[in-house]
């Protein structure tokens, strides 16, 4: 069996690519890397150990790995693969769907058997979105039959694999504890039988629940830690005022979770007591510039900060916790981030005012809009006194 995996990132290789590999898979990697695909093709192998007291390893074989740029090669693997999985980050979507889109007019004209696309980033929607950049590639006809043999599964991904640091290039260090969750009422075909994954029939409540508890928490963790200089997220959450506002936060995303979806409260509950748990891991060193990393991104209308916030003054829960992670997002001025320095910039030129609904979406008539103006406006007053 034959797993195409586009990005031999953190995620790729230290989760997909594990999973993959324990089920039976033989991986090729796609990645823009010119080191990363030359370092899989020469070893063939690489390491995941478990950031743990007892710091298990694992080793996956049977991988290779192509440059996205070598297109031809590419449609080729995903026209006799029986599975493909990205791990890219939500904006490298559109540049990776043409390849695929190649791969798949192959596969249509060779009459092959049905496959899967699962897109494992965080967002909601994923390989959905990644279907739309795929069929502006294909004419109507290939749209057509691939609407019956290839399938789009959306899916959600829960691992903290952090910035890597080793000598060896290919070696990912990971957290124990992962989740992968993916929508079988859009798999086409027999459905991928691997080790790991939570197939349901409904994935809109557990892609809000990762994401607006793991993500938002995490992006609590790290804009709050980072307006107070602290460098990574175990650091952050030792710090009480970060950790009690992240639980305020989590009790805001967690009130309307519960409100929308019916999850039970005390489960809840101890959902994220773990996921507090998982930010305290002493084995692991994760930047808060990693975790805050693509600020644009984080501030969009649906993602993990302006997402449960809007949705959380439909349900009358007042979002102050959220509002204030969503000012200190918006003071995020790390330095090597380019999202981050066209928002200063932004906020420089046009004001705080037009920063926030140009970023957020949200109108200037929205209580919403006047609760973030108000708590910029008071973080940063505190950060000039230099009382925060
Ligand atoms: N790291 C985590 O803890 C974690 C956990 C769950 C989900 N995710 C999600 O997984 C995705 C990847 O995150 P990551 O942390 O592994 O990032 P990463 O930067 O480590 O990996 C991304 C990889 O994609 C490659 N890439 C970029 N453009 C490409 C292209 N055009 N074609 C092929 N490859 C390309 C990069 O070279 C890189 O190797 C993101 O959507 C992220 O939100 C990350
Ligand atoms: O990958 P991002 O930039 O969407 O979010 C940063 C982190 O919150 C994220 O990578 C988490 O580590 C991960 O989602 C845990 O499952």
């Amino acid at each position: 069996m034959l797993a195409v995996h586009f990005g031999a990132g953190n995620i790729g290789r230290g989760f997909i690519g594990q999973l993959l590999h324990q089920a039976g898979y033989k991986i090729c990697f796609v990645d823009v890397s010119d080191e990363l695909v030359a370092e899989i093709n020469r070893r063939q192998e690489y390491t995941v150990s478990l950031a743990s007291e007892e710091k298990t390893t694992f080793t996956i074989h049977n991988v290779t790995a192509l440059l996205s740029k070598d297109e031809e090669a590419v449609a080729e693997a995903i026209a006799s693969a029986d599975l493909v999985t990205t791990a890219v980050g939500p904006n490298i979507l559109k540049f990776i769907a043409p390849v695929i889109a190649k791969g798949i007019q192959k596969r249509i004209k060779a009459e092959g058997k049905a496959l899967n696309v699962i897109a494992c980033e965080n967002m909601i929607g994923g390989s959905s979105a990644l279907k739309s950049f795929v069929y502006e590639s294909l004419n109507e006809e290939e749209q057509k039959q691939a609407t019956l043999v290839i399938g789009f599964p959306d899916a959600a991904v829960d691992r903290i694999v952090p910035l890597q640091k080793h000598d060896d290039k290919l070696w990912v260090t990971v957290e124990p504890f992962y989740e992968w969750v993916v929508n079988q009422s859009q798999v086409l075909g027999a459905v991928p039988q691997v080790e790991g994954i939570t197939y349901v029939s409904d994935l809109g409540p557990f892609i809000e629940r990762k994401l607006f508890t793991v993500n938002t928490g995490h992006a609590a963790v790290a804009y709050l830690g980072y307006l107070l200089k602290l460098g990574s997220i175990d650091q952050a959450i030792q710090n009480s005022y970060v950790l009690d506002m992240t639980e305020k936060v989590l009790h805001e995303t967690g009130a309307l979770l519960i409100a929308k979806h019916h999850f039970d409260s005390k489960q809840h509950e101890e959902y994220i007591h773990k996921i507090i748990k998982r930010f305290k891991n002493p084995y692991i060193s994760d930047e808060v510039t990693r975790v805050g990393r693509s600020p644009i991104r984080k501030l969009s209308a649906k993602d993990r900060l302006v997402g449960p916030a809007l949705q959380a003054l439909e349900y009358g829960i007042t979002p102050s916790a959220l509002s204030l992670v969503i000012a200190a997002a918006l003071l995020f001025d790390s330095k090597d981030d380019p999202e981050a320095a066209e928002i200063q910039s932004h906020i420089k030129e046009n004001g705080i005012e037009a920063a926030i609904q140009k970023y957020t979406g949200i109108s200037s008539a929205s209580p919403l809009f006047a609760l973030i103006l108000e708590t910029y406006k008071k973080v940063k007053s505190q950060i000039n006194s230099a009382s925060i």
